[in-house]
């Protein structure tokens, strides 16, 4: 099992981890790890004492000073102990493999990372800095320090306070909520004693997120500074603000102290002699002052993290499992050389089309509206032809008086028939040109459904539209096509006339033989009605024969072309482009590729924390030793 540094050591590499990968907490809706590790976080009110605190622990001067909100992104600050005579140093993780030995630009860089990211506006970031000090003199401990609650927003500059006056005080108790409400976050609630501790911002907010104190350390500071005869007795043993753990009470450097640059070694001498020669702490001495609070805190954490890695361990082993089922829906990204984006175009293409044959032949809905245009709607528009007027006795009449001209037909109406055929068959257009029409539509839309089905193109939106142009490209040539061999179905029938028909038809048996009477019948009205009702059952006769050849057209011409080469055209253009060309069309959409990074690169943190927690769990695997 690990001991107990390695485990803080551990979850500082995961900590930088997040932050190199970009998990610091906040809702990108991606699991989260920064917020399941335990961590102790530094609170208290502006001036409350926090940054002497953290240098008393450190034993170091390195944080900015000044007047106002000085710190205005958290400040991870993760210690390790070296040996004894090595030499002390930071490090960034911004600005890795720099070793800072001169803590004065320690401080130099915190303040300008923070306007590099804030700008000079004095806004708040909640991305962390994170400085690690290897040092002998320090425990192993991570504190992370926070922007001062405050009540006003002192020192921001004028200009930016025009905007949103309150924003900033606000932005601060958000940012130092979101942290100190974690379960796993341990408060380190600084509290100045020469105050009301009854409005210490840090306990109020402790109070509120733990009412019962179990994460609470609470550390009081000043004590030297409380007015002469008062003490903080009552507090520091637990009488008037019980916590669970035991409040530490800390002496700083003062604001002379600092003038006179009293180093941090010196001031923690001086802050040990206080409590021992205290009359008032004396018998406290062991359990005050900052190494005291560095050495508790760094148990604490150590005995935290322990307790919750199983429950870390899971939640990891959870993460990645979701991640991976995320990044399978959401697909592999897209390869780089021109060979591989042209195969992965085809089998785009492929899956459009099987999905587009699906809809015709069966399996997926939609082909049978193809049937219903033969079945239906082209019946229908034959049977609303208007034969009835075009064939009624006065339009009869007068098509076959126009045709006779001067001279009246003598046996029967040969040119008027022709005519009264021929306008009768150009009525067929129509129905023929409609069920073209009908029928480009439905495949149209199934080419848009098949689209919208093929899962592995909702990433490719360029791709889809090019597909949907070239086959609706495809679609238009086919209509074309289709509407020509239609009408020369229909202008075949009109060129040459079923002779047998008309041989067929019962001869005009001349009543009594009466040749007279017989000519005279020839121009009276039973004449014409006979003329129109054998055109009338030829017409019909085409009919029935169009009901039954239009469709087969259509298929032959519309639907069978579009399953069998409705991309061709699109295949020989792909085959032209170059890499640059190919690698536009797979364009994907640019939150989803924001996604599939978000997912990879948390995927890649939860990967690394798991190797890092396994090898502590676990070194003889990774190490084996031969037994
Ligand atoms: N005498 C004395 N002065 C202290 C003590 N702790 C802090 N100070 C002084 O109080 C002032 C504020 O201390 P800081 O440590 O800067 O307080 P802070 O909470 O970090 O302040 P902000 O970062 O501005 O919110 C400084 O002048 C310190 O010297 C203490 O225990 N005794």
């Amino acid at each position: 099992m690990a001991t107990m540094e390695s485990l803080i050591v551990t979850v500082n590499r995961i900590q930088r981890a997040c932050t190199v990968l970009g998990d610091h907490g906040g809702d990108t809706n991606l699991p989260t790890l920064w917020e399941a590790l335990p961590s102790v976080v530094v609170v208290g009110g502006q001036s409350s004492g926090k940054s002497s605190v953290l240098e008393s622990i450190v034993g170091r001067d390195f944080l900015p000073r000044g007047s106002g909100i000085v710190t205005r992104r958290p400040l991870v600050l993760q210690l390790h102990k070296t040996e004894r005579g090595l030499q002390e140093y930071g490090e960034f993780l911004h600005l890795p493999k720099k070793k800072f030995t001169d803590f004065s630009m320690v401080r130099k860089e915190i303040q300008d990372e923070t306007d590099r990211m804030t700008g000079k506006s004095k806004q708040i970031s909640p991305v962390p800095i994170h400085l690690s000090i290897y040092s002998p003199n320090v425990v192993n401990l991570t504190l992370i320090d926070l922007p001062g609650l405050t009540k006003v927003a002192v020192g921001i500059p004028p200009a930016f306070l025009l905007g949103q006056p309150e924003s900033i005080v606000q932005d601060i108790e958000i940012m130092v909520r979101s942290y100190v409400e974690k379960p796993n976050c341990i408060i380190l609630a600084i509290t100045p004693a020469n105050q009301d501790i009854a409005t210490s911002d840090a306990m109020k907010l402790s109070r509120e997120v733990d009412p019962t104190g179990e994460r609470t350390f609470g550390v009081l500071t000043k004590l030297d500074l409380m007015d002469k005869g008062t003490n903080a007795i009552d507090v520091l043993e637990g009488r008037a603000y019980p916590l669970q753990h035991p409040w530490v009470g800390i002496v700083n450097r003062s604001q002379a102290d600092i003038k006179k640059n009293v180093d941090m070694i010196a001031s923690r001498r001086k802050e040990r002699e206080f409590f021992a020669s205290s009359p008032d702490y004396g018998h406290l001495a062991s359990k005050m002052g900052s190494e005291y609070l560095a050495k508790v805190l760094s148990k604490h954490l150590e005995s935290v993290i322990r307790a919750r890695l199983p429950g870390i361990t899971s939640l990891i082993n959870k993460s990645i499992e979701e991640l991976e089922a995320e990044l399978s829906h959401l697909g592999r990204s897209v390869a780089v050389d021109a060979g591989a984006q042209l195969y992965t175009i085809l089998e785009l293409c492929r899956a459009f089309d099987r999905i587009f044959k699906e809809h015709l032949d069966g399996g997926r809905p939609g082909g049978d509206r193809v049937y219903g245009v033969f079945d239906h709607q082209l019946p229908a528009a034959l049977r609303k032809l208007p034969f009835d007027r075009h064939l009624s006795l006065q339009n009869v009449r007068k098509v076959v008086s126009e045709a006779d001209g001067y001279q009246p037909h003598l046996i029967a109406p040969e040119q008027g028939y022709r005519r009264l055929i021929d306008g009768a068959l150009n009525y067929f257009r129509g129905p023929a040109e409609a069920s073209v029409d009908a029928v480009h539509f439905l495949l149209k839309e199934l080419v848009r459904r098949s689209i919208a089905e093929t899962q592995e193109l909702k990433r490719f939106p360029t791709l889809q539209a090019e597909i949907a142009a070239a086959a609706s490209e495809a679609l238009e040539r086919f209509r074309e096509e289709s509407k020509k061999t239609t009408l020369r179905m229909v202008d075949m029938e009109s060129s040459y006339l079923t002779v047998d028909f008309f041989r067929k038809l019962p001869q005009e048996v001349e009543k009594g033989g009466n040749p007279t009477s017989s000519s005279v019948d020839r121009y009276a009205e039973s004449h014409f009605r006979k003329i129109g009702s054998n055109v009338f059952s030829y017409v019909g006769m085409v009919s029935d024969t169009l009901r039954n050849t239009i469709p087969k057209a259509v298929v032959y011409c519309q639907v069978r072309e579009a399953k069998q080469s409705l991309l061709d055209h699109f295949y020989i253009q792909l085959g032209k482009k170059e890499g640059k060309q190919l690698a536009q069309l797979l364009d994907e959409d640019p939150a989803l590729m924001e996604r599939r990074q978000q997912c990879v690169k948390r995927l890649e943190l939860y990967k690394s924390a798991r190797d890092e927690i396994d090898s502590v769990l676990w070194p003889d695997e990774t190490h084996p030793t031969a037994c």
